[in-house]
């Protein structure tokens, strides 16, 4: 294949180094390759997330890879709409980085150092309801813009925490900023956190090819995908923020030979702010069905068995 492949990218800082990244992998397979960077509604508001919606900073690149302005479009994995978008093809999902969520405090300080009232900025749902869950008295206070205006909120005394991806941080550089590590018992990260998705048109079929054997870890893609169809069965179900982190792990077979499976672990708020949890393991090849079994069991221990209309939070 001899043409130019235009990468699609958002402008922000985060958005340039994982395209940057998946660009310079592309290159080292012998390809040619171009950025484009593509300016998002998302990007001009300051609106919260959760009023100006998740496809926010995802379907302006989807528009533009569909109508040929690109041929590829990187993406958050998280940021992405649970619904298909059938133009497309999910060609690559690459190894996938450090899913936790990380802490970043004045004064070195771990969640547990803070003292009762401490003011953490995070404008996500389901950051927030965890932190509240942990019933030690923080402050929880809503918060917008790019990493870096949210880690300056931190140096500037306005804030004595926020907390972010432990892969934003990581694909930027900034690691050293973390002061605590959130353990997924306390803290389980969005469905697809620290993952990208890589897409082409559905019918660029080359592309699709190059993408896949060059970028994609199957063992990554299965345990979003688990994440993922638990997030999809819920936002049918309910309007709850959810967490969820699918780890896959070594067991035997009974022939004894060793086999890789999904553990995936689920949480989510209830109204009253109680979170509910549940986990469960499956086959790494039934990953979508784990996650749905998970959603089940969650939406039964909520009572939410009847569905309501869809809301993102
Ligand atoms: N919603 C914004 C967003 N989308 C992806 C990441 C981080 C990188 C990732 O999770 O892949 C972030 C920032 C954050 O949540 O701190």
């Amino acid at each position: 294949m001899n043409r130019t492949l235009r990468i699609g990218t958002r402008g922000s800082a985060l958005a340039l180094a994982q395209t940057g990244h998946v660009a310079d992998q592309l290159r080292a397979a012998g390809a040619e390759v171009e950025i484009v960077t593509i300016s998002t509604p998302g990007d001009r508001s300051h609106a919260p997330i959760a009023e100006i919606g998740i496809g926010v900073f995802t379907s302006a690149l989807r528009d533009a890879l569909a109508n040929g302005e690109i041929d590829v479009a990187v993406h958050s994995y998280k940021d992405l709409p649970t619904a298909r978008d059938p133009r497309l093809s999910l060609a690559a999902v690459p190894p996938r980085e450090d899913p936790r969520d990380a802490l970043v405090a004045r004064d070195g300080l771990t969640l547990g150092e803070l003292p009762t009232g401490a003011r953490v900025g995070t404008g996500s749902p389901r950051r927030a309801a965890q932190l509240e869950a942990l019933g030690l008295g923080l402050e929880v206070v809503g918060l917008r813009g790019n990493v870096d205006t949210r880690i300056r909120k931190v140096t500037d005394g306005e804030l004595d925490a926020v907390v972010l991806a432990r892969a934003g941080l990581a694909r930027l550089g900034r690691t050293a900023e973390i002061t605590e590590t959130l353990e997924p018992i306390q803290m389980l990260p969005a469905p697809a956190q620290g993952a990208l998705a890589v897409e082409c048109r559905v019918d660029d079929v080359d592309t699709e090819h190059l993408l896949q054997s060059t970028l994609d870890d199957s063992a990554s893609r299965a345990a979003v995908a688990s994440e993922r169809a638990l997030l999809a069965a819920l936002e049918a179900g309910c309007s709850a923020p959810v967490g969820a982190l699918a780890d896959v792990v070594e067991d035997l077979s009974d022939e004894g030979t060793v086999v890789l499976r999904l553990s995936l672990r689920g949480v989510m708020a209830t109204e009253d702010g109680d979170l509910l949890r549940a986990s469960a393991t499956g086959d790494l090849t039934a990953a979508e069905e784990l996650g749905r079994a998970l959603a089940a069991e969650l939406l039964d221990l909520s009572g939410h068995a009847a569905a309501s209309p869809a809301r993102r939070s």
